[in-house]
């Protein structure tokens, strides 16, 4: 890091503070709930959270150098030793006209003695200097104690300045359930209170409500089984803006299997038993979820038709993204005038009228869970890399349905990815695993009542294009090592057009 920002976090003071409390236990640890206090503890942090940042898989500002971080809210939501600091965080890289920055949403323990059973990919170090001198910094969502008192705020629905925790009417949440941290690879952090409930904690900060929080919202009011149920959330208002949403708690689905996880399973097996299990009959049933999900988005939330000029921005967007990605990717330039070619063939015949609504937005089959009540979808946030606003811009459902194919593809070539070398009968069983998946997922969402993808293939193959190459930009950015599965995908694709 070049400089690190002095500037002061924008701090919440207590109706009744008068006199600065110290309110640490032993002397020299603890948050203050004093503006100052707060001040000092976030000045003193700013330099262990500038190193830990970017080994967080959450952070997306990795490969650039952080030129200043800019506290923009910093509310102690609990005081003593430990002590829970919540922390908007503003991370800027770059400077002069070149300048971007991100918000991020930190959750901070401080205690006196180093925290025990929390691992060191957790811990940011030893504070230096002031009141907080040697008391050590780390990620809350590693503490249960901590996390437990969050769910405490989400059951009280209390407020902390501009912090606001809300319940859904009739949740009626149980408190003093400590939290456990959990292991799943994703974007944000999530905790998980016994087998009831898991709360995301979203990680980089937009104004406005949070697509997963809109959506869910949406589909639990209207009675959807295919989500798991909204219990609570919480917010906090910056500046004059729509507050922005930091964390959803929803329904634990404890008896749930990953739809990845399954389908690896299943490709895994492949080899010694071509057919081994019908998982078509699965992808058919989340075919059907899916259409319906769909349904209840379009009765509860706006829709609108294509029209020529909305033709004209969808292939825009799509071009553009695509040439971004060439700049991240040059691998894809010798692609790129073939792909091109299959985003101009969407034309007013093909598409004009079409219906646009609210979608999922990165559906794949890591966020769609079997229960033995069916499947349920997960994290409505869309596309992580796309701004919020775009995110929520309503869009053809058959978006999703080319990102589930996708995934479908996905699951195929990790087997491959898997061999040891060229296996040109393990290629054929994959291909004819992903084409049969495939196949029974369309024909679950026509079945279901969703729009029949067979009906407009050129719509289909440039929304698999385009979801393949923000996979490729994801892949490189992500996991260098998994970037040869878009890539062969985009190969392919380019062939057909
Ligand atoms: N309600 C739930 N019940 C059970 N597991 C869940 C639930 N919500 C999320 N998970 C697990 O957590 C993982 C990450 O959740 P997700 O909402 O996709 O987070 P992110 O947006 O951070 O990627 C999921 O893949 C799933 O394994
Ligand atoms: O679940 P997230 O919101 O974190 O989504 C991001 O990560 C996904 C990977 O975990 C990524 O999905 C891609 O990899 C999947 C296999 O791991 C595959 O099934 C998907 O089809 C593929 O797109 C997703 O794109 C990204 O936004």
């Amino acid at each position: 890091m070049s400089e690190t920002s002095r500037s002061q976090a924008h701090v919440h003071r207590e109706p009744s503070e008068g006199a600065p409390a110290a309110v640490g236990t032993r002397p020299g640890t603890g948050v203050r709930r004093t503006a100052a206090g707060v001040s000092e503890l976030v000045q003193a942090a700013l330099p262990l959270i500038s190193a830990w940042l970017p080994t967080q898989r959450w952070y997306a500002g990795k490969g650039r150098a952080i030129s200043g971080l800019t506290p923009v809210v910093g509310t102690p939501l609990q005081v003593g030793d430990p002590a829970l600091l919540h922390l908007l965080l503003r991370v800027e890289h770059g400077g002069g006209a070149a300048a971007s920055g991100d918000v991020y949403q930190l959750l901070l323990g401080i205690r006196s003695q180093p925290p025990t059973g929390i691992g060191p990919g957790a811990v940011l170090g030893r504070l230096d200097g002031g009141t907080y001198d040697g008391a050590t910094l780390y990620d809350a969502v590693h503490d249960p104690e901590l996390t437990g008192r969050l769910l405490e705020h989400l059951a009280t629905g209390d407020r902390f300045g501009s912090l606001s925790f809300r319940r859904t009417p009739g949740s009626g949440l149980p408190s003093n359930i400590p939290g456990r941290a959990s292991t799943a690879e994703q974007s944000n952090s999530s905790v998980i209170y016994d087998t009831s409930l898991i709360l995301k904690l979203f990680r980089r900060i937009s104004p406005g409500t949070n697509p997963d929080l809109e959506l869910s919202l949406a589909l639990s009011r209207a009675g959807s089984t295919r989500i798991p149920r909204v219990a609570a959330w919480f917010e906090c208002r910056l500046e004059r803006s729509e507050p922005a949403t930091l964390g959803l708690l929803q329904r634990y689905l404890p008896d749930a299997e990953d739809g990845w996880e399954l389908a690896l399973d299943q490709v895994a097996r492949l080899k010694g038993d071509p057919s081994p299990g019908n998982f078509a009959i699965e992808a058919h049933r989340l075919g059907r979820a899916t259409a319906e999900v769909h349904r209840v988005l379009a009765r509860t939330m706006p829709t609108a038709r294509l029209d020529r000029a909305a033709i004209g921005r969808l292939v825009e967007a799509m071009e553009d993204r695509l040439d971004s990605a060439v700049g991240v990717v040059p691998g894809l330039l010798r692609y790129r005038s073939a792909l091109r070619g299959a985003f101009q063939q969407l034309t007013a015949d093909h598409l004009e009228g079409l219906q646009v609504q609210r979608i999922h937005g990165d559906l794949h089959l890591g966020q769609a869970m079997r229960t033995p009540q069916g499947w349920v979808l997960l994290d409505f946030e869309g596309e992580p890399a796309k701004p919020l606003a775009e995110r929520r811009l309503p869009q053809p459902a058959l978006r999703d349905v080319a990102a589930m194919l996708r995934s479908f593809d996905y699951a195929a070539a990790h087997l491959l990815a898997g061999a040891p070398g060229p296996d040109p009968e393990l290629a054929h069983l994959a291909s004819a695993w992903a084409a049969r998946n495939r196949a029974a997922y369309c024909a679950g969402y026509t079945a279901g009542g969703g729009t029949d993808p067979a009906a407009t293939p050129e719509l289909m193959r440039a929304l698999e294009i385009d979801k393949a190459v923000y996979e490729v930009v994801y892949e490189a950015r992500h996991r260098p090592s998994w970037l040869p599965i878009p890539l062969a995908a985009i190969n392919r694709l380019a062939l057909t057009v």
